[in-house]
């Protein structure tokens, strides 16, 4: 409220002052026209008077309107040369303020030195030019009304008070009517200034309006840079300039790489304020002729032009250019108290060699800003036509995706999971994509597609309501079946989900699925970061009977203490690691050290990829009881993993087992 009003108080403060400096430049646009009036009048009278004032009185009266007009042409001169009119307008109304006094002194000391008691004629003659410099005087001195009002007064009364001391009647009645005249000159000069000062408001406001709507329209309401239309439109112009004088230019793409880490855990308005430090520091880096934008979240286009010279040279400018931009936003930001260090991958796109049209331009520094994320972040990748084909073949996939998800496209396929005898315990559950003319996509394939575009959200609920229906179908089967579990995998992004625990609860409810045979595999990746969410999450489902276990072991961060604090079930031994187990004593090695580990840490362990009886062999030596691999089944459609179950269970049966 406080804030509002200071800022409401603000904008008037502006607009008057705005209004003043065009009072001003109004008054001094009519000293031209005033000086002419004075020396036109001025010599009307020097002649009408001549013989019938005294000659000395008359000359000097002239001389001193002569000195008046010099002031106000030097104050003219002065006020044309102003470098700064708003800043100095005070000073400029004082000097206007002094040349009306001036004049008013002058005019009125002829009305009064320059009276002629008993000559009518030269009275009328008299009060005839006096009554033109006082009407023109209004006008010209309307944006003043103060100016107005003192020039008629003190030009006029005097000049009434000598015809009212003449005493004749013909002089007594010009008297009231030079009164008369007076009082209606000031009643216009008042309406003149009012007429003129709302005009000067309402220009005022009309062109604030407009520059509201420039700036909503084409720069970014949080940065004040150009937002994404100022940079295209300035982009269009520029390549078209470059083509015609044969120059270059360059879009840099730029993307703060832990902006999102940043916003989520400080707050949008440490986000906020971070952005807007960032947008100064390039406007500080850059030349005047280049532009700096904000497309929009933490993403900038900064646009250099004018490169000239051969692809070499161009490329060592932008580059020299670029890190300077990385590493001056490398320098600690100091907000709320908070030491923020950001860094910045950046794409280059150079036109017109790697496009001539703004979109592709712009698409292709993005692209090159990706590559750079890709690379390790906080790096400067120049745009290459490789890149192109590869985000177009991504860009298809991603459509063709989205096309099979809301069209049943995805299937889910069982591996069965089994036990040292044999026995299928469980199985983990696959996605597959099978394309419309039949064909599968693996899920190393799109997973990462999905992952990127958000899809894996859709997916993950996919996935996650498809394996509980076929758990409560499998429940509802005869006696063998109901101790299976399932284990569905689960993406870091799924994971970070804010609901992902409730929506779990929900769905196992949903289906009527009893949460111990639910298992969930997560990466070592899920479980390092954010570790106080995930490891909240985890207690959360782990009280209700969830399991979990970590997929793919060894190959990523491995730490200890994840192992000891987290409420784990079981470790997956990673295929790469079981896959040459028999020949590689590395590889024998490792496996072997996480059997015992596991069995330490009173977690299950099971081996995957076991594709040979050699390899069954050493784990079970190695003291693993758990397996999973193509030695005992590749996944499998849901109606063929039932199928395998039923007639495991008919086999025990038949052994007279149960
Ligand atoms: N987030 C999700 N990720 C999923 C889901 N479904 C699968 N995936 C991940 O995709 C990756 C590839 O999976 P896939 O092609 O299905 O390969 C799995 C098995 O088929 C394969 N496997 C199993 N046994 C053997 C074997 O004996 N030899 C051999 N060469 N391959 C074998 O291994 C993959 C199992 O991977 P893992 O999950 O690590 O246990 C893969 O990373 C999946 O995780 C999903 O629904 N969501």
């Amino acid at each position: 409220m406080i804030i509002s009003a200071d800022s409401r108080n603000q904008a008037e403060l502006k607009q008057r002052h705005t209004v003043f400096v065009h009072q001003l430049e109004l008054f001094y646009d009519a000293v031209k026209l005033t000086l002419t009036a004075h020396v036109v009048n001025g010599t009307m009278l020097l002649l009408f008077l001549q013989g019938a004032v005294a000659q000395d009185l008359l000359l000097g009266w002239y001389a001193g309107l002569l000195m008046l007009l010099l002031y106000r042409g030097y104050t003219l001169y002065g006020y044309r040369h102003e470098t700064d009119r708003v800043l100095h307008a005070r000073r400029w109304y004082w000097h206007a303020m002094i040349g009306v006094a001036l004049a008013s002194l002058v005019w009125g000391a002829a009305g009064y030195l320059l009276f002629t008691p008993g000559d009518l004629y030269h009275q009328a003659l008299l009060a005839f030019v006096i009554a033109g410099m006082t009407a023109g005087g209004i006008t010209v001195l309307a944006s003043f009304s103060e100016a107005a009002l003192l020039f008629i007064s003190i030009v006029l009364i005097p000049f009434v008070f000598r015809l009212f001391q003449a005493g004749t009647e013909d002089s007594m009645q010009m008297g009231a009517l030079v009164a008369l005249f007076l009082l209606l000159l000031m009643i216009s000069a008042r309406r003149i200034h009012q007429t003129v000062v709302e005009g000067l408001n309402l220009h005022y406001q009309r062109q604030q309006a407009e520059e509201t709507i420039i700036r909503q329209a084409f720069y970014d309401e949080l940065t004040e840079l150009p937002n994404r239309r100022m940079l295209q439109d300035r982009l269009y112009q520029d390549v078209a300039r470059a083509i015609r004088h044969g120059v270059n230019g360059a879009v840099l793409f730029l993307d703060l790489d832990n902006f999102k880490h940043i916003n989520d855990s400080l707050g949008h308005s440490v986000g906020d304020e971070l952005l807007i430090k960032v947008a100064s520091r390039l406007r500080h880096h850059l030349r005047e002729e280049d532009t700096a934008a904000r497309l929009g979240g933490d993403e900038f286009v900064v646009l250099l032009t004018d490169l000239e010279g051969d692809e070499a040279r161009i490329s060592s400018r932008v580059m020299q250019v670029a890190d300077q931009v990385r590493m001056a936003l490398a320098n600690p930001f100091e907000i709320a108290g908070h030491e923020l260090h950001v860094s910045t991958s950046i794409g280059v796109a150079i036109y017109p060699a790697d496009a001539k049209n703004v979109d592709d331009l712009l698409k292709h520094a993005d692209t090159a800003m990706y590559r750079a994320k890709e690379r390790g972040r906080n790096l400067v990748q120049f745009f290459l036509p490789s890149m192109q084909v590869a985000v177009n073949e991504l860009l298809a996939l991603e459509h063709d995706l989205r096309k099979a998800i809301s069209s049943s496209g995805l299937l889910l396929y069982y591996q069965p999971q089994v036990h040292r005898d044999g026995r299928v315990f469980g199985a983990e559950a696959l996605l597959r994509w099978q394309r419309e003319d039949g064909s599968m996509v693996s899920p190393a394939e799109f997973i990462p597609v999905a992952e990127e575009t958000g899809l894996i959200y859709l997916i993950g609920g996919w996935v996650l309501e498809e394996a509980c229906r076929n758990l409560a179908e499998l429940s509802s089967m005869e006696a063998g079946c109901d101790l299976v579990s399932i284990a569905i995998n689960v993406s870091p992004k799924q994971f970070r989900q804010r609901d992902f625990a409730g929506h779990v609860v929900a769905t196992l409810k949903r289906f009527g699925v009893d949460p111990g045979r639910l298992e969930l595999e997560v990466t070592e990746s899920v479980l390092v970061t954010d570790y106080q969410d995930t490891a909240e999450k985890m207690r959360q489902l782990r009280e209700l009977g969830v399991r979990f276990s970590i997929d793919d072991f060894g190959t990523g961060y491995s730490s200890m203490a994840y192992l000891k604090n987290l409420p784990l079930d079981a470790i997956k031994i990673d295929q790469s690691f079981v896959r040459d187990l028999t020949t590689d004593p590395s590889d024998a090695s490792i496996v072997e050290t996480i059997i015992v580990m596991s069995r330490h840490l009173g977690l299950k362990v099971i081996a995957e990829g076991v594709e040979t009886e050699q390899t069954l062999e050493v784990l079970k030596a190695y003291g693993c009881d758990n397996y999973q691999g193509y030695l005992f089944g590749r996944p499998m459609p849901f109606e063929a993993f039932k199928q395998r179950l039923t007639e495991e269970s008919n086999t025990s049966v038949d052994r007279g087992g149960g």
